[in-house]
């Protein structure tokens, strides 16, 4: 069974059709790269897959099980994790409170676990610290627990959605445009580090990027949308060539700088 299979997705903004017959078988472990031109569908893909929005027409099977209609938080739940285009941290909150907050759809304590803090409530939290105390070592942000996320570097900010998204242990990691605002030397961390969270974490990887040496360095396989279409799929070498991914960058310089 694929870990996510998506059959014929389409969605319409009112008359605006957004994404049109989208198809995704993606495996276990796989590392997924969609990309296309400005405005082609893909956040509103990954908004469709993690519940944001009801797809128009389509299934989503996420394990088999269908998640269309499911709210965010059950999608979550089902192990699809997100990262956003434009960094959405809790920025009131260190980064320590960030990657504990994230985990708290998880627990299975109620309210009267918390007030009378059962033995259940006080395991379970015992957990949140111990996983968040584990992905500040792991992530390499250990130095700055108790720092406001605004406080760090850009690349650092980056990397620690990407933390707070693996707090909630996922299966499918879902990255939007994580080389966006990064200088060459971020980005050159960033590659090492989805391959090695992927290793790390044992996850599937599906990356939305305009980096196009991040996507042929970093994906095995690369899906292309124009104006809500697939127009390619296939290994990195096979989309650099493709002649209709060439003529939708037309006059654009990403795949030129692959
Ligand atoms: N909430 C919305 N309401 C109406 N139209 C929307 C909405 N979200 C996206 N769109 C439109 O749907 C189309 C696809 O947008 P989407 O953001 O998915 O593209 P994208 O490929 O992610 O673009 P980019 O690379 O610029 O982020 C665009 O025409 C966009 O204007």
């Amino acid at each position: 069974m694929a870990l996510l299979e998506i059959r014929n997705m389409t969605h319409f903004f009112g008359g605006l059709r957004a994404v049109y017959d989208f198809n995704l078988r993606l495996e276990g472990g796989e590392l997924m790269g969609l990309i296309g031109p400005n405005g082609a569908g893909k956040t509103t893909v990954f908004n469709l897959v993690c519940g944001f929005y009801r797809p128009t027409e389509g299934e989503i099977l996420f394990e088999g099980k269908e998640t269309a209609g499911l709210r965010p938080h059950a999608v979550t739940a089902m192990g699809i994790a997100r990262t956003f285009q434009n960094i959405r941290l809790w920025n009131t909150l260190p980064v320590y409170d960030n990657l504990c907050i994230s985990q708290h759809f998880r627990l299975g304590y109620g309210l009267k676990d918390a007030l009378l803090r059962t033995r259940r409530f006080t395991a379970r939290e015992k957990n949140v610290h111990k996983t968040a105390e584990e992905l500040l070592e792991l992530m390499g942000l250990r130095h700055y627990a108790q720092e406001l996320p605004g406080n760090l570097p850009y690349g650092l900010q980056r990397r620690l959605e990407i933390a707070r998204a693996l707090a909630t242990r996922p299966k499918l990691l879902l990255l939007d445009e994580p080389a966006a605002g990064m200088n060459p030397g971020e980005i050159d961390q960033l590659i090492d580090l989805i391959r090695w969270i992927r290793e790390q974490f044992d996850l599937t990887v599906w990356l939305i990027e305009h980096h196009m040496r991040v996507v042929m360095s970093v994906c095995e396989r690369v899906q292309v949308l124009d104006f809500g279409e697939t127009i390619a799929d296939g290994s990195p070498e096979e989309i650099k060539q493709n002649r209709r991914v060439i003529q939708a960058y037309l006059g654009s310089e990403e795949l030129s700088h692959a």
